[in-house]
């Protein structure tokens, strides 16, 4: 495997002196999807907002963060993107009254260089033909599914060489799951790294190459999807997140 574009490290986030995370080690290569399962609560969220530089209220984050081997940790969220490193927020549109066009429109543009493909947004279009059909509707009247599609758009026009995703399915009907998810298989098939959170297991184990378990904030299992999908631990899990 190439070397890791992503390089966690001793990732610890506490909200209010209360750990949600507690992370060793977590490496993601370019061309690879790795995903992250776990209950409610477990800190998925929590993960990859803190590698993004994101978060909701003021947590205190320690750890290492390496983006093609340049420290991050210490960066604020935009002077992460700008390094190509991008979070797809969960189901939320970047600007409800403005168009899918102008939303796309408005999105970093960034600088091209080796090992990040900055999208133009007619690719994005190509990539998604039914946001080019919607491109003069306002983002508050898209469907869930359509959220996710400019979300995801609008990340790769900022040229991303890692793509965090939260949730991507959530809300969105079983065939659109899979097109969500196909469609970020097929962009690390170009290079991208891609560290996704999950609740749909069963969906996410189609499409990762490995996959990790968290509980509690710490990781309990990780390893090639198909062989953790076996773990009863994830199928637990998997349970956990359908009867929710
Ligand atoms: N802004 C916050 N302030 C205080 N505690 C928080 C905050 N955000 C998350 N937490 C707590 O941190 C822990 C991890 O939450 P997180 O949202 O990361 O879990 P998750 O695995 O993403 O859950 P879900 O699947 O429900 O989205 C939980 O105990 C949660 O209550």
């Amino acid at each position: 495997m190439s070397e890791a574009v992503l390089d966690v490290r001793r990732l610890q986030v506490a909200y209010a002196g209360n750990r949600a995370l507690d992370l060793a080690a977590l490496a993601v290569a370019p061309g690879e999807v790795v995903g992250v399962v776990g209950a409610n609560g477990a800190g998925k969220s929590t993960l990859v907002n803190a590698i993004a530089g994101w978060s909701r209220g003021a947590p205190r984050v320690t750890g290492e963060i390496t983006l093609a081997g340049t420290r991050v940790d210490a960066w604020a969220t935009h002077q992460r993107v700008r390094a190509g490193l991008v979070l797809v927020p969960e189901a939320r549109v970047a600007f409800g009254s403005m168009s899918v066009d102008e939303n796309l429109c408005a999105a970093f543009a960034a600088l091209a260089e080796p090992g990040r493909r900055v999208y133009a947004r007619d690719e994005v279009y190509a990539l998604f033909p039914r946001l080019k059909e919607r491109r003069n509707h306002l983002g508050s009247q898209l469907s869930g599914g359509e959220r996710q599609m400019l979300g995801i758009g609008r990340a790769l026009m900022m040229g991303p060489r890692v793509l965090l995703l939260d949730e991507p399915s959530i809300g969105l009907a079983p065939k659109m799951v899979s097109q969500v998810l196909e469609t970020l298989r097929s962009l690390a098939g170009t290079g991208l790294a891609i560290l996704l959170v999950e609740q749909n297991v069963r969906a996410a184990i189609e499409v990762v190459d490995r996959l990790l378990l968290l509980e509690r904030g710490r990781k309990v299992l990780e390893g090639p999807a198909r062989e953790v999908g076996e773990d009863p631990r994830i199928a637990e899990a998997y349970l956990g997140a359908t009867a929710a």
